[in-house]
Order: C-alpha cells, then sequence, then structure tokens
C-alpha cells in the first residue's frame, strides 16, 4: 500500500510531545511491513534540522488557494532517519511556521488550516495519489473534510482516510473565516450538526469533529480510552458524535519504536543494558547523579517524572510525589516543560526552593537526550496522569527497567498491571504500581508500595523490572492492526 501521513510532528526532527514518536515509530513500521510510507510536515523554523539529510527542493511555488485568492509555497524533501518528509513551506507575510515554537500562537487554528489545505493541493499537484492518508489530530481534522468536500472532484476519488486522535482536549474550534480561507465557503451546509458544527458553540466549526465525520476510520491511541472516549465526558463534547460513528471507531494501542528506545544500544546511554546485564543500568544513575549534582546514595531509590506539565499529567500529584519521594527518602528528577504561564511559574518556583537539595533535580525545558538518561537511570517512573489516551513515558521506562506508578486510566490501564492487586495478570506478568483515586493519598499508596520494595526487598524490586522490560510494546502488534484498518477502508 502506498500510505501519506499528514502530521504536524514527527520525531525527532518536529517534537513536542508523544505524537511525534508515535509518527516516526508507525512510518518505520509500516515500511519494514513493505509498505510505501512518505510524510508531509510543516517547515517550523524552529525543528531538528540535524536530523534531516538531503534536504532539497521538490516543488518549488506550489500554489495553494487562500481566502479568494493564493499563497505560493515551496515544498522541500529531505529523510529523517529513513523516513521520506515532505516540507511545506508558505511564502507569505503570515509567517505561518515561522514562530519559533511549534504551537500556542493566537492565530492557530489558521496556521494549521492552511497546512491541511497546502497538503491536499501537494498531493493533488504532484501527482501523488496515496491508498490512504493518515492524519492527526485537531491540526490535520480538515484533511479529510477537504479531501471529499473539493480534491475528491479533481481525481482524488480514491484515497480513504484514517484520522487517529491523539488528545481529545484541544479540538481545533474556530470560526467560519476558515471556511472562507480553505475554499468551503457554504456556511450554511457546515454549519450542520452532522458536519463541522461544534456541538456546544453553534457558531464555530471544530476541526476534529470533521475529521471524524469525514474520515473512513478513526481510532485513539488506546482500547481502554476509546471506552472513555465514548462512555464519559473524557472526549470534551465529541462524545454523542462518536457515538453516531461508533461503526468506524476503535482504539489501537501506540507501539513504541524498538530501535529508537532500546536500553542495549541507545547512545545516549552512559552505559548500555539489558536484562541480562541489568547491573549496568547503576552506571546510568551514577552518570545522572554526577551530571545533576545529586548525592551518591544507593539505598535510595531514583524517581523519575517526564513530560508535558499540563493539567493532564496531574501536575498537582507530579507536584506531591516530588515531596513524598524525599520524605520516603528517595532521589526525585523531574524533566517537563510547562507551556501555562501559571504552571510554568510554579514549578520555576518550586525549582528556585528545592535548589539546594541534593536529593532533587527538576529540569524544565525539553531535551530529548537527557530523557534518554533519566529513563536509563531511573528505578520508578511515575505518570499520575488525569487522563491519559495512551502515554509512552510509561512503556518507556518500563522498556529502560524503571518501574511505573501509574494512575489506572486511559492506555495505562492497558499497559501497567499492578503487582499487588491485578486480577487479571498472574504474578510474573505484572509489572507496576496502579492507583485510581486522583488524590495525593491514593498515589501515596502507589509510591509508598514501591519505594518500599526498593528498600526492603531488592530481589523482588529487580523481578519486578524485568517483568516489565520483558513486555513488548512494539510497533509490531499496533502496526498490523493499523495494516489491518488500513486494508478494511480502501478503495
Ligand atoms: N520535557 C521533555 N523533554 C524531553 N522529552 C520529553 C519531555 N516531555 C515529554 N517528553 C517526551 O515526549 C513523549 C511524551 O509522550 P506522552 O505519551 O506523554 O505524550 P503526550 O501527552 O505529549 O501526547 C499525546 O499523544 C501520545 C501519542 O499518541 C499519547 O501517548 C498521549 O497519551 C497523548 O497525551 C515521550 O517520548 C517523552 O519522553
Amino acid at each position: 500500500m502506498y500510505i501519506v501521513q499528514i502530521a504536524s510532528e514527527c520525531a525527532p526532527v518536529i517534537k513536542a510531545g508523544g505524537l511525534g514518536d508515535v509518527i516516526y515509530g508507525l512510518s518505520r513500521e509500516l515500511e519494514l511491513r513493505g509498505h510505501c510510507v512518505e510524510l508531509i510536515l510543516p517547515m517550523y523554523d524552529c525543528m531538528r534540522y540535524d536530523h534531516i539529510w538531503g534536504l532539497h527542493d521538490a516543488y518549488r511555488n506550489l500554489e495553494v488557494p487562500w481566502h479568494g485568492s493564493s499563497i505560493f509555497c515551496d515544498v522541500f524533501c529531505g529523510w529523517v532517519h529513513g523516513r521520506l518528509c515532505f516540507f511545506i513551506q508558505p511564502k507569505s507575510s503570515d509567517n505561518f511556521f515561522n514562530r519559533g515554537h511549534y504551537y500556542g500562537a493566537l492565530d492557530d487554528h489558521m496556521r494549521f488550516a492552511f497546512f491541511s489545505k497546502a497538503a491536499m493541493e501537494f498531493l493533488l499537484r504532484s501527482n501523488k495519489r496515496p491508498d490512504i492518508v493518515h492524519c492527526h489530530d485537531w491540526q490535520t481534522g480538515l484533511v479529510p473534510v477537504l479531501l471529499y468536500e473539493i480534491y475528491r472532484f479533481h481525481g482524488m476519488d480514491h484515497q480513504r482516510v484514517c484520522y487517529t486522535i491523539h488528545n481529545f482536549k484541544h479540538q481545533g474550534i474556530a470560526g467560519a473565516n476558515i471556511l472562507h480561507a480553505t475554499g468551503l465557503n457554504n456556511d450554511s451546509y457546515y454549519f450542520s450538526y452532522d458536519r463541522l458544527q461544534d456541538n456546544f458553540n453553534p457558531n464555530a466549526i471544530n476541526f476534529m469533529k470533521g475529521g471524524i465525520v469525514y474520515s473512513n476510520y478513526v481510532n485513539t491511541v488506546s482500547p481502554h480510552h476509546a471506552w472513555e472516549a465514548r462512555f464519559s465526558d473524557i472526549s470534551c463534547g465529541l462524545g454523542h458524535t462518536l457515538e453516531l460513528n461508533q461503526q468506524k471507531f476503535g482504539g489501537i494501542l501506540n507501539g513504541l519504536d524498538y530501535e529508537v528506545w532500546n536500553p542495549e544500544i541507545d547512545p545516549l546511554l552512559a552505559s548500555n543494558f539489558g536484562p541480562k546485564t541489568f547491573g549496568d543500568k547503576a552506571k546510568n544513575k551514577q552518570a545522572l547523579r554526577e551530571r545533576l549534582m545529586l548525592e551518591a546514595d544507593d539505598n535510595k531509590p531514583m524517581v523519575c517524572f517526564i513530560g508535558r506539565l499540563d493539567g493532564q499529567k496531574g501536575v498537582h500529584l507530579v507536584h506531591h510525589s516530588i515531596y513524598y519521594a524525599l520524605d520516603q527518602e528517595s532521589q526525585f528528577v523531574l524533566l517537563g516543560s510547562a507551556t501555562e504561564p501559571n504552571l510554568s511559574k510554579w514549578f520555576w518556583h518550586e525549582k528556585q526552593h528545592l535548589n539546594d537539595n541534593p536529593n532533587v533535580h527538576l529540569e524544565l525545558g525539553f531535551d530529548e537526550e537527557l530523557a534518554h538518561l533519566i529513563y536509563g537511570a531511573a528505578d520508578i517512573i511515575v505518570v499520575p496522569s488525569n487522563y491519559e489516551p495512551c502515554g509512552l513515558t510509561q512503556m518507556i521506562g518500563l522498556r529502560y527497567g524503571a518501574i511505573p506508578v501509574v494512575r489506572g486510566v486511559g492506555g495505562l490501564v492497558n499497559t501497567v498491571f499492578d503487582r499487588d492487586y491485578d486480577q487479571n495478570h498472574p504474578p510474573e506478568k505484572r509489572n507496576g504500581f496502579v492507583f485510581y483515586q486522583p488524590d495525593q493519598y491514593a498515589l501515596e499508596t502507589a509510591l509508598g508500595r514501591a519505594i518500599a520494595l526498593y528498600k526492603d526487598d531488592p530481589v523482588a524490586f529487580k523481578t519486578l523490572a524485568l517483568q516489565g522490560m520483558a513486555y513488548d510494546y512494539s510497533w509490531n502488534k499496533p502496526g498490523l492492526q493499523y495494516v489491518e484498518a488500513y486494508e478494511y477502508i480502501r478503495a
């Protein structure tokens, strides 16, 4: 099959979070399975150009109809660790992708509506006719709408769309001006409940709803989150739309790219290790302690958190887990980036407050290289999310022998099984600690058990870590599930 992925991220060249990992890892898996995969991405000024090989012109002066006139774009092509990527660079005073950041601009709706339109125009003009167009999250929710309502009539009537939702919280809710800009001019047609009209605000359109309504197959990134999306309020108002489209909606658990995330060959570790050389993991802890100037005390487990500092991630519980871990004679390393000013201020304050404590380090910002070393060093990783469509950090933790302590929501339910209480897995298949209530007491019951096991029974702790490492959360199985979904919908 010929598959084109249209997305706003692809690791490691463009990575704000887990979406980037998934785009890269899934694309590689599909290629390994013999499919032809191409990616279309925005050409951001701030992306990691050092991860692109052989960047060259692919299409000069692509004319993209926009607001009744047009914007010309140059499309560049290059390889990101073997993946063939096309980068769209608009030439207009809007400077859509020259903002020094990926998201968070006031005109984000316009930026990604334009990207979706330009991606479709590029496919059309360069005569690319993939079997499957796979798009992701609100940023590309308009792609299937444009395909069905406009490009189908220009010879693109065999393309089928798979739409993957990584986060229901951000849906792309915007005004009618988006319709005019993209050439979807008929307001009364699109402002209807069964098309793009937002389910709560009748005067707004909803990109993600468009993605759901117009795609041939829709999924979120774990089976449990798919269930939550339909039957709880986690889908932020889209529950009824999912209900109406239930026959084409499902959950496919994310995978991890086992070449990128492999402690046996990871070049960013101080010392490689695997299940048979588990002892070498300690060298990473030592290296991390030296790098962050933490006390060298092997009686203290190293607890970590890596992720966006955002309401989704349970920041209050993250904060509590730092102090609880210190209280329990443990060390804590946090690597996180906050986009919301209040949260950023709060964690900067905490960082200053804890600055002289030799058992804790807060690293505020995005640092891919440091993240690898932390996974390699940590004994325990906390993921106390409010909601979590899949969650990659607990899966990476498992792969790197860091025992996850998670809240039982979303994909965390599908991947972490409590050592003491899980009824569905025999003891030798359990791999972590789970709590359910979103409060500090519940967190303490799980994190407390993890820390106590480390201190009181190191052999059992190591056994649990090795059981986690034995799980296969690679793209192997999810890759097959996506191929089956593509096969099912292809023309
Ligand atoms: N400050 C930092 N520095 C370096 N690396 C950092 C970092 N903060 C995060 N990362 C890395 O970014 C990734 C985050 O993965 P998550 O699963 O937490 O994704 P996120 O919530 O962004 O995405 C959404 O999409 C993904 C993919 O579908 C879902 O798993 C998830 O549930 C959903 O919320 C991991 O690779 C992690 O190591």
